[in-house]
C-alpha cells in the first residue's frame, strides 16, 4: 500500500448552529501513525464517524484508501478496523463469542479462518487467557482491548481508533502503545484520536491538531519538533559562559543557556577552550506542546499535556 490513505477536503459537520467540524483537510499517508489531537468536544469523534460513513458530512468530501466515503463504504470498510467510543459487547457472552458474532455480521470475514483469527487477535491484545469468560465481568480496560481485538479481526490495512487508551491503567496504555507500534511496523496505517498530548507525542509519526472544529496544525512530528538551530548548554559558570559567547547567547535561565549554533561540539570547544566547565549540551528542539501552543493560542491548555505513561 502506498500514497494517501485518508484524504478529506473541506470536511464539515454542523449540528444546528454548532459547527462540530469546520472545513478540515486531513492528509494521512500509508505507514503513518497519525495522531489526531484535540480537547474534549473539539470534533474528533464526529470526524472519525464521518471517516467511517456513520455520519454524513454537511459539506466536503472523504476518501479512504483511495475511494469515496460513504459511497464506496462496502468495498473499503472491510479493509478498515475501527474502534469508536465505548465499544459495545454482549455481557452474557464470552469474548470469543462476541468476536465470532461481529466477524459473522460484517462483510468479508471468512468463516473457515474465523476461529484461528479470533485466537490470534485475543492473544495480540492480551486477552488470550480469558477468551471463554463472559464479558460482563470484564473491566473497562478489558472491554477496550476486546474492542481493539474486534478492529483487528480482518487484518485491516487501516486502523481508526477513537481514544483507544481511554479507561486503561498505565500498564494497559503501555501494552496498547506497543501493540499499535508493532502493527504499524508490519504495515498497518494507524489513525488515532486522543486528547492527551503526551500520548500522541510518544506514538505518532504525523500529527493533526483540532481546535474547536478547525485544524490548526498538520505535519510530520519530526518536522514539527525539528532542531531549532540552537544549542542548550548547562554550565555551573553561566556568567562566565555569557562573557565568552557574547551575543550568541539567545536566552539564559540559571545554569542553562540557549546558544545560537547547531553543533554542540563546536559550542563545547569554545567554552572548554576558555576554561568554562560544561555539564551538558543538547540540540534545542521544541516539544509538541510548545508547537501546539504556538499554533493556536488557547488550544494548548485545552489539550491535556499530562503524561501518558
Ligand atoms: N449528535 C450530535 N448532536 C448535536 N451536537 C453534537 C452531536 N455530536 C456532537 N455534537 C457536538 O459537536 C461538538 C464536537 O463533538 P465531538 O464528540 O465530535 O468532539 P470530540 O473531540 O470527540 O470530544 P470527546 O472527546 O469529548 O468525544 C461538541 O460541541 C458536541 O457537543
Amino acid at each position: 500500500m502506498s500514497g494517501t490513505v485518508i484524504a478529506t477536503h473541506g470536511l464539515r459537520k454542523s449540528f444546528g448552529a454548532v459547527r462540530a467540524v469546520d472545513g478540515i483537510d486531513l492528509d494521512v499517508r500509508a505507514g503513518d501513525v497519525y495522531g489526531f489531537l484535540g480537547a474534549n468536544g473539539s470534533g474528533k469523534t464526529t470526524t472519525v464517524r464521518m471517516l467511517l460513513g456513520l455520519v454524513l458530512p454537511t459539506a466536503g468530501t472523504v476518501e479512504v484508501l483511495g475511494r469515496p466515503i460513504p459511497k464506496a463504504g462496502r468495498e473499503v470498510l472491510p479493509r478498515v478496523g475501527a474502534l469508536i467510543e465505548g465499544p459495545a459487547a454482549y455481557g452474557h457472552l464470552s469474548a470469543t463469542a462476541n468476536l465470532s458474532l461481529s466477524d459473522a455480521s460484517g462483510p468479508g470475514g471468512s468463516r473457515r479462518t474465523r476461529k484461528a483469527r479470533i485466537g490470534e487477535v485475543l492473544d495480540q491484545v492480551g486477552l488470550g487467557g480469558v477468551g471463554k469468560r463472559a464479558v460482563r465481568g470484564f473491566s473497562l480496560g478489558m472491554r477496550q482491548r476486546l474492542g481493539l481485538a474486534g478492529a483487528l479481526l480482518r487484518r485491516p490495512d487501516l486502523l481508526v481508533l477513537d481514544e483507544p487508551t481511554n479507561g486503561l491503567d498505565p500498564q494497559g496504555i503501555h501494552e496498547i502503545r506497543e501493540l499499535l507500534l508493532d502493527l504499524n511496523r508490519t504495515g498497518t496505517t494507524v489513525f488515532l484520536s486522543s486528547h492527551l498530548l503526551a500520548e500522541i507525542e510518544q506514538l505518532a509519526t504525523r500529527v493533526g491538531v483540532l481546535d474547536r472544529g478547525r485544524m490548526v496544525l498538520q505535519d510530520d512530528l519530526a518536522t514539527l519538533t525539528a532542531p531549532t538551530g540552537a544549542t542548550v548548554v548547562d554550565t555551573p559558570r553561566a556568567a562566565q559562559a555569557r562573557e565568552v559567547l557574547g551575543d550568541r547567547v539567545l536566552s539564559a535561565d540559571g545554569d542553562r543557556l540557549v546558544v545560537r549554533g547547531s553543533e554542540p561540539a563546536e559550542v563545547n570547544a569554545v567554552l572548554v577552550g576558555a576554561g568554562v566547565p560544561v555539564h551538558g549540551l543538547t540540540l534545542q528542539r521544541p516539544t509538541l506542546e510548545e508547537v501546539v501552543l504556538a499554533a493556536a493560542a488557547g488550544s494548548g491548555d485545552r489539550v491535556q499535556a499530562g503524561a501518558a505513561s
